[in-house]
């Protein structure tokens, strides 16, 4: 500080160039280039994060990147079950989907959830355009169990992503549009499934040949033994994430899942952040520090 208001506001324009000039190589390296963000958590809760992933999708999209959004909705999903008075219950980080809830779940994720952001980010620049895992064949879904203490639990009509059909996503990508996904996928023989947002999101990353998987929540990151707080990692590789994985308390492992699989499957990087930070996805995608904890596929890589 200082009591010479001519200095300060040069100090503060100098500042503001300094963020500007931060941004250039960044943008010349991601130019062309695809961002898979899996957004949910608070950041979907809160109005003002909200409007503020909108306006970070069409910064990326006008910048020259292709973002492509694929968005949860499990707290917005078990807000929904409540209000029609139906049970619901999670078993190894997934939820319990019965034919019931799969309709209330298709429902909340494709007619709200996904809606709902679609109007968010169209009122920034008309960019946005919904599809589901059933648009296209997008995803097919195979039925999957839930790992409770090691054993495998039938939880219904839950899907991990079997096989993806990116065809529809990179013909809005051409067109210069937003995909925003919800992940409800049928199954070979048409039969739609419950698909955790993050899983659908590390499998869509590898199809499209992305150039990052960035992973909202509602953590500062990965932290390497919860809740201890000095344990949060800015830099983790493929195998220590892989040894990590079993120790894990459930929200963090279908994220922590996600990026694994997007760095095995040819992704460069894979970006766990903190979407209670406004513009979290700008300040990973454009600053120099980066934010949450970055995945690489190998270790010799971090020093990169
Ligand atoms: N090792 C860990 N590192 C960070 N967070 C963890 C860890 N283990 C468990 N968590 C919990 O996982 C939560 C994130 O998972 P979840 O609530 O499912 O996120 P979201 O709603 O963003 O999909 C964090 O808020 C934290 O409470
Ligand atoms: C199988 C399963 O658990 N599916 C999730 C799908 C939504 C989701 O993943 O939402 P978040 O990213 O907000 O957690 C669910 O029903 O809640």
């Amino acid at each position: 500080m200082t009591d010479n208001p001519a200095a300060e506001r040069l100090e503060t324009a100098a500042e503001k160039a300094g963020v500007l000039v931060e941004a250039l190589p960044w943008l010349q390296r991601f130019h062309g280039a695809t961002v898979v963000v899996k957004y949910g958590g608070n950041a979907m809760i809160d109005d003002d994060l909200k409007h503020a992933f909108a306006q970070d999708m069409v910064f990326l999209r006008l910048a020259g990147l292709h973002p492509v959004v694929v968005h949860g909705g499990g707290p917005q999903i078990t807000t929904m079950l409540d209000r029609l008075g139906i049970e619901g219950e999670f078993r190894g980080g997934l939820r319990v989907t019965s034919p019931e809830t799969m309709d209330v779940v298709r429902m909340v994720l494709v007619g709200q959830v996904g809606r709902e952001l679609v109007g968010l980010i169209n009122q920034h620049g008309p960019f946005a355009v919904g599809m589901s895992g059933e648009d296209a064949r997008l995803f097919t879904a195979k039925r999957r169990a839930a790992l409770v203490d090691g054993e495998p639990v039938d939880i219904g009509l839950v899907g991990d992503v079997e096989s993806v059909n990116a065809d529809a996503v990179l013909d809005l990508i051409r067109a210069g549009r937003i995909p925003v996904v919800s992940t409800v996928a049928p199954d070979v023989d048409g039969v739609v499934h419950n698909v955790n947002a993050d899983t659908a999101a590390g499998a869509l990353a590898v199809a499209l040949g992305a150039e990052k998987l960035v992973v909202l929540t509602d953590v500062e990151g990965l932290y390497t033994d919860w809740p201890d707080r000095s344990s949060l990692v800015s830099r983790i590789d493929a195998d220590r994430l892989e040894a990590l994985l079993p120790g894990l308390a459930s929200g963090m492992v279908p994220k922590m899942e996600a990026c694994l699989r997007a760095v095995r499957g040819g992704v460069p990087r894979a970006h766990v952040i903190d979407g209670r930070l406004a513009h979290s996805v700008l300040l990973e995608v454009f600053t120099s520090a980066g934010v949450g904890t970055m995945v690489l596929p190998v270790k010799e890589d971090a020093t990169a």
